[in-house]
């Protein structure tokens, strides 16, 4: 039998490398990052806000929307998702409830914030902390709340770009004792990062490859050799597919045929492929639909 998801993730965050995890806000994506050969994937809640509400990662989205959300990418594939869930829309209790339907609908990992309620985007200004004695509750329930040992809690401090590096490390050391399984220091800049893995040793260091620019675009041994066993790389995937879908839309406009984007995007087939039509086409066949009604391309 293969293992299970959090166990393969527990798996790579104890190896050598550092596992990476392309951020995905629907099943198609996942689909892609499955098929792309990588062995995580990650769930952006900044992404998810974007394509659910056409608004920016500033607490919108409620527990149920996530958890429906990371349920459906979850479902797209075998790979071990880490998803986002913000401060944990609430108190203790609230997280206690989110760590049930997170852990239910199959995902293998989450991250929890120290933020207020409404949070904002880690990369953006106007953040408030809740202090780290409500935050180390928090992570308490998480840890207590999830029935597979396996499933991992990462607590991420939004402190640094607030309060600095100790107050940071601080809080970060106290969620750790809390029972987090993984640390998450939010937002840091290239003089902050030869300073996190040596205050944490023993612990997975989760890096978050975000877009704003802040945090540096290192590769992924550069990341390593800094001590982190975790990259995620939240909305590349989003704003790839946006910026090529502005630029068809730009061409249809101005030129008012779809022809000479033809060639350039993805082809139906393929498409299609992606999105299991194979499967699609067995099971078609093991239940006996009539030849000649079955779905074909
Ligand atoms: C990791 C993050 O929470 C996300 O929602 O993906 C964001 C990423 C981003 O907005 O680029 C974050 O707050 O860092």
């Amino acid at each position: 039998m293969s293992l299970t998801r959090t166990r393969r993730l527990r798996q790579a965050l104890a190896g050598e490398r550092a596992l990476m995890a392309p951020g995905v806000v629907d099943a198609m994506y996942a689909r892609l990052v499955a098929e792309a050969g990588f062995e995580a994937m990650y769930m952006t809640g900044a992404g998810t806000s974007a394509t659910r509400l056409g608004y920016p990662d500033v607490g919108l989205l409620t527990m149920t929307e996530m958890v429906d959300n990371a349920t459906r990418i979850a479902d797209a594939s075998d790979l071990p998702l880490i998803a986002d869930a913000d401060n944990g829309f609430g108190g203790p209790l609230n997280v206690r409830r989110a760590i049930q339907l997170y852990e239910r609908g199959g995902v293998a990992a989450v991250h929890l914030e120290d933020q207020v309620l409404p949070k904002r985007c880690g990369h953006l200004s106007g953040k408030q902390l809740i202090s780290a004695e409500d935050m180390v509750a928090k992570v308490k329930a998480a840890v207590d709340a999830r029935v597979d040992p396996d499933f991992v809690v990462i607590a991420r401090t939004d402190a640094l770009a607030l309060h600095g590096r100790n107050a940071a490390f601080d809080r970060a050391e106290m969620y750790r004792e809390a029972g987090a399984d993984v640390i998450f220091i939010e937002s840091p800049l290239p003089d902050d990062l030869p300073h996190i893995a040596p205050r944490f040793p023993g612990i997975p260091l989760l890096y978050n490859m975000a877009t704003s620019g802040k945090t540096p675009f290192l590769t992924r041994s550069e990341i390593e050799a800094l001590g982190f066993k975790l990259i995620i790389y939240p909305n590349w995937l989003l704003l790839s597919a946006c910026e090529a879908a502005r630029k068809t839309l730009e061409v249809l406009k101005r030129e008012e045929t779809i022809a000479s984007v033809a060639p350039h995007v993805m082809s139906f087939k393929q498409f299609f492929d992606t999105a299991r039509m194979a499967e699609v086409q067995e099971l078609e066949a093991r239940y006996g639909t009539p030849e000649n009604s079955r779905t074909d391309y």
